[in-house]
């Protein structure tokens, strides 16, 4: 499945595949439907991720139900005031004289100040890529995701602030076009496709040799990503086992090789493989599961970053029911498990085992689980009445 966001914008296209859901701003509505010339209160819900599933680095994402809300009030005349405005009009400094508020749990901020929120930053590109982000907007962003764990919070914020931007700006969104958008901040498609689309996924950045995209009046357009659903059985959940400490992804991508020998990319590939197949059967074998989550581009290299990530990983399906396989969540330094039953023993014995290491400061790794499901519905748009702000 192709995701193409500048022909899907081009056509102003909505359209449903089925699988890379379409949705329309102010689809599921919860309210009446405002005006288009009033002000308008936007609700954009995307949820967490786990990215690389173990072998997948880069390539494969997984939708957690633990989301990251911005209810936005938009104001009246807001979509003909952006239209009005170009990419031009909002340049590295826009945040300087930017009408916009965003608060958070860690506070209020407003110009230039909320103009680097992560998620002002992906609407601000986002709506760069046709037309500019209207003043006066105000946010509320709530999220369950802890950032800085490698559940992809700035994932979900990315993906996000491009649906916020369509909703602002009134203009047709797809769960596609969110996705290129977010990746094309993140660097990488995995947890923003994820994010957006909802579900197993696997996804592909554009090729990095492709010739940069404009549409002829110098604006950027977002590149389009390749992804693809994957099954996974109803029964299978999460167990995340979260260290109490936070790893930025770009600290633990530093700590990456920059080239790889052919064996153990051969290694990667198989299991990559592997695991798909073991994952698309109605009752996964948990051995051929756990085999095939094993990793040698990723975690042995960021194993020093996360102690006890060795034991945590060690866990095996032979000796603990329900569990199909352990890997690091993103860049970490959150473990995670794909399990059908037992979860809460399961948390306990991955957060025994993060106990049982020690961090750089001599003291055990402290950790909590949380059993999550997959989130298997992606990054949704409402509409509420301005009352509701
Ligand atoms: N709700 C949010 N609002 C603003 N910025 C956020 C939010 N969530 C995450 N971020 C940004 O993303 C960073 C964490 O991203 P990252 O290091 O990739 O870890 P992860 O995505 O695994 O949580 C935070 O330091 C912050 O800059
Ligand atoms: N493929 C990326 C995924 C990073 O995920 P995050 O949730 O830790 O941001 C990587 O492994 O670097």
């Amino acid at each position: 499945m192709q995701l193409d966001t500048e022909s899907e914008q081009a056509a102003g296209a909505v359209h449903s595949t089925g699988t890379a859901r379409a949705v329309r701003i102010g689809e599921g509505c919860l309210g009446p439907r405002a005006a288009a010339d009033a002000a308008r209160v936007v609700v954009v819900r995307a949820p967490g991720s786990s990215a690389n599933v173990g072998p997948g680095f880069d390539t494969l994402g997984l939708a957690v139900a633990l989301h990251l809300e911005v209810t936005a009030l938009v104001p009246a005349g807001a979509a003909a005031q952006a239209a009005s405005r170009t990419a031009a009009d909002f340049g590295a400094d826009f945040g300087a004289d930017f009408d916009i508020e965003v608060a958070d749990e860690r506070g209020t901020a407003r110009g230039a100040e909320a103009a680097r929120n992560l998620v002002v930053v992906a609407a601000a590109r986002a709506a760069a890529a046709g037309t500019a982000l209207p003043r006066g907007l105000r946010l509320r962003v709530r999220s369950a995701v802890p950032r800085g764990r490698g559940l992809g919070s700035s994932g979900a914020a990315a993906v996000a602030g491009a649906a916020l931007a369509a909703a602002a700006c009134a203009l047709p969104l797809s769960r596609a076009a969110a996705a290129a958008a977010a990746a094309a901040l993140e660097g990488h498609a995995d947890n923003a496709a994820a994010s957006a689309l909802g579900g197993f996924i696997a996804a592909a950045m554009p090729d990095a040799d492709g010739p940069d995209r404009h549409d002829g009046r110098g604006r950027h357009a977002l590149p389009a990503i390749t992804a693809a659903p994957l099954r996974l059985p109803p029964a299978v959940r999460i167990v995340a086992a979260v260290p109490r400490f936070e790893l930025a992804t770009h600290v633990a991508r530093a700590a990456l090789p920059t080239a790889y020998a052919r064996a153990d990319a051969v290694f990667n590939v198989q299991r990559i493989a592997l695991l798909i197949a073991a994952l698309a059967q109605d009752s996964p074998d948990p051995a051929s599961v756990a085999s095939a989550m094993r990793d040698r581009l990723h975690q042995p290299h960021r194993a020093h970053l996360v102690p006890g990530l060795a034991d945590v990983l060690a866990l095996d399906p032979a000796n603990v029911p329900g569990l199909l396989g352990v890997c690091l969540s993103g860049a970490g330094p959150t473990a995670v498990a794909l399990a059908t039953h037992n979860f809460d023993d399961i948390g306990t014995r991955m957060v025994a085992a993060f106990r049982a290491a020690k961090g750089p400061d001599g003291l055990p790794v402290e950790a909590d689980y949380l059993v999550l499901d997959v989130d298997r519905e992606g990054v949704v748009v409402d509409e509420l009445p301005p009352e509701c702000f």
